[in-house]
């Protein structure tokens, strides 16, 4: 039996949950897993939706006809078929290990994805992404060449059909137009606790200002730097002896984990973006099992 999760957004009033699971039980569909929340400050509903249809229906036969229910409502939705892997493209500069924990955890097949390409504006890792049958491409970027290697990238991205880009460690500064044709599908990985030491070389930030924990985050790439929708975050401690380089050594497996888990959230149609906040639901049973233990 074929598993679909619905997502759904909208002006919260009563009566959404009751249409939803009415139509999809009408359409024979049984239910597995749902989430939801009112954002009670904006008046804003968000739900997402885990079935089987136990009559074999296809996402063809089940979308049609929620447009109906949708429509006094005036609700956002969408329908997607939990077998069908998200084409992402990878991106990263010249720090790896997120890319390269993002590789294992895809061969492994903890991270159901479609991994159409890596870009790169260093060529350090492409020996690794090539011996993933993974196609690489070197983009380099200068300040007197940023709109055309974006133009590069942009074009790699509309060829592959991308769904999501993901900066492991890509550090290059997005135009603002680029933030605004891909709103909601750049996620990157920042190395702080956000909002504290936005910008470049953060962990140098955090050790001038003496803190004791230091930190990642994923977030979602807006046009104002690591200021978009915050998506996962996660800490470590660090004591008064240590210096940057350890605080670079001791954060590599929290950033890998923070945007493993937050790719793992938006793969699985977990996320929402509400305003400059991220409504983040819980993963359903059994999205985590790998399909094969590497
Ligand atoms: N439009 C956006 N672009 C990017 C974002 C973002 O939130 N909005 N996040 C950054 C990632 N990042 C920190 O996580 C970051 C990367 C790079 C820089 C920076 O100053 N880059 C310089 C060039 C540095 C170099 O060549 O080594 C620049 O682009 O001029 C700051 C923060 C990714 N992009």
């Amino acid at each position: 039996m074929k598993n679909f999760v619905l997502t759904v957004s909208c002006k919260s009033t009563r009566g959404i949950v009751a249409a939803i699971s009415s139509y999809l039980a009408d359409k024979g569909c049984n239910i597995i897993d749902s989430s939801q929340f009112d954002d009670l400050d904006t008046g804003k509903f968000f739900m997402r939706v885990s079935f089987i249809s136990e009559e074999g229906l296809s996402g063809a036969d089940i979308d049609p006809g929620f447009a109906a229910v949708a429509a006094p409502f005036e609700m956002d939705y969408d329908f997607h078929d939990s077998e069908k892997r998200m084409k992402v493209l990878l991106m990263v500069s010249r720090f790896g290990h997120c890319l390269n924990d993002l590789l294992y955890r895809w061969k492994i097949g903890a991270l159901p994805i479609d991994i159409v390409g890596v870009v790169s504006n260093h060529f350090d890792y492409q020996k690794v992404v090539v011996n993933h049958d993974i196609p690489f491409h070197h983009i380099p970027v200068t300040k007197a060449n940023k709109a055309q290697a974006e133009a590069h990238i942009m074009e790699v991205a509309e060829q592959t059909g991308t769904e999501l880009i993901v900066l492991a460690r890509y550090m290059q500064i997005l135009s603002d137009e680029m933030c605004q044709k891909m709103s909601g599908k750049i996620i990157n990985i920042h190395h702080s606790f956000l909002p504290s030491f936005k910008g470049a070389n953060p962990y140098k930030q955090a050790y001038q200002r003496g803190v004791k924990l230091i930190g990642a985050t994923a977030h979602y790439v807006t046009a104002d730097l690591d200021e978009g929708p915050i998506i996962e975050q996660d800490t470590a401690r660090i004591t008064h002896a240590q210096s940057p380089d350890d605080y670079v050594s001791i954060g590599r497996d929290v950033e890998s984990q923070v945007l493993a888990r937050a790719i793992h959230a938006h793969i699985h149609h977990r996320t929402f973006i509400n305003g400059n906040r991220t409504v983040v639901f819980p993963a359903s049973p059994g999205s985590y099992a790998s399909e094969r233990m590497g």
